[in-house]
């Protein structure tokens, strides 16, 4: 079944001049981007730049957020989003005394609590054991794990409630190659099969190939908002590394001449 926010050419999310102050610093600078219903889009730049802060402003959790953001044609973090947006934080967020697949039930019954739909929540708990390749696993307590599978297992939780917009904060980190492809054949297969939207952070530029859509960042604003090929034919670049580091540069010299 494809979901809702999924229609050709909407958008799950739209910023315009979003800005968000962190203690006393402005992290976010007035930025306008929009986020592709069904696509994955790829959030990138380097360690600081204001990744989780983004995710953050998106999922509802950002304190001090001005300019306009919606989410599924609702201002983020208004209550009819918690069952339609999936969060998994750079923390896995893990009952490490239960095992995997208790933590999955104990998520699952939260969400569709009652004996009526028992039966359901063994399918989708069962379904996320699988999506996130852990069903090996299931009856291993969550303490025992290594971080890529606790991480694993925190994305399970997020699929539990098939969610609309799925946003995931460095889900790769720490996990080995093969694991790393296989999670983003699932991020591929969430969007062409359940017409799920993600947005994915990642410091590792490689990544972003992977992606339908880049938003690059530093320093809280964003440099481009493009495709991986729409970027490397525009900066004359190989790679989405090298665009990037094009793009740094030009804005570094457009800043000196304004000077
Ligand atoms: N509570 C806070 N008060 C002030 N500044 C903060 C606070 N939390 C984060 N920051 C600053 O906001 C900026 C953006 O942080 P954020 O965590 O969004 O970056 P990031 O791109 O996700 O980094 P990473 O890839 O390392 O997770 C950083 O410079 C950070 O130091």
């Amino acid at each position: 079944m494809m979901n809702k926010a999924a229609d050709a050419g909407a958008n799950a999310v739209e910023a315009r001049a979003l800005t968000v102050v962190r203690g006393d610093r402005t992290v976010l600078r007035s930025l306008d981007f929009t986020v592709g219903a069904g696509r994955i889009t790829g959030l990138l730049g380097p360690s600081g730049c204001g990744k989780s802060t983004l995710m953050r402003a998106v999922v509802g959790t950002q304190a001090k957020v001005t300019g306009t953001l919606d989410v599924l044609g609702h201002p983020a973090g208004h209550p009819a989003l918690r069952p339609r947006v999936g969060y998994v934080t750079q923390a896995p967020s893990v009952y490490l005394d239960l095992t995997v697949r208790q933590n999955l039930d104990y998520f699952a019954a939260v969400l569709r609590p009652g004996r009526a739909h028992r039966s359901a929540r063994r399918d989708t708990v069962t379904r996320a054991l699988g999506d996130v390749d852990l069903a090996s696993h299931a009856d291993a307590l969550a303490k025992n794990l290594s971080g890529g599978q606790l991480s694993r297992v925190s994305l399970a939780v997020a699929l539990l409630g098939t969610p609309e917009l799925l946003v995931l904060d460095e889900p790769t980190v720490g996990l080995d190659p093969v694991l790393r492809r296989d999670l983003w054949d699932l991020f591929h297969a969430l969007a062409a099969d359940r017409g799920t939207t993600l947005l994915v952070s990642s410091h590792v530029m490689d990544e972003a190939e992977r992606c339908h859509r880049l938003l690059l960042m530093r320093e809280g604003t964003v440099l481009a908002d493009d495709s991986p090929d729409a970027l490397r034919a525009r900066t004359g670049s190989d790679t989405v590394e090298q665009a990037f580091l094009h793009l740094v540069d030009t804005a570094a010299t457009r800043q000196e001449n304004s000077r």
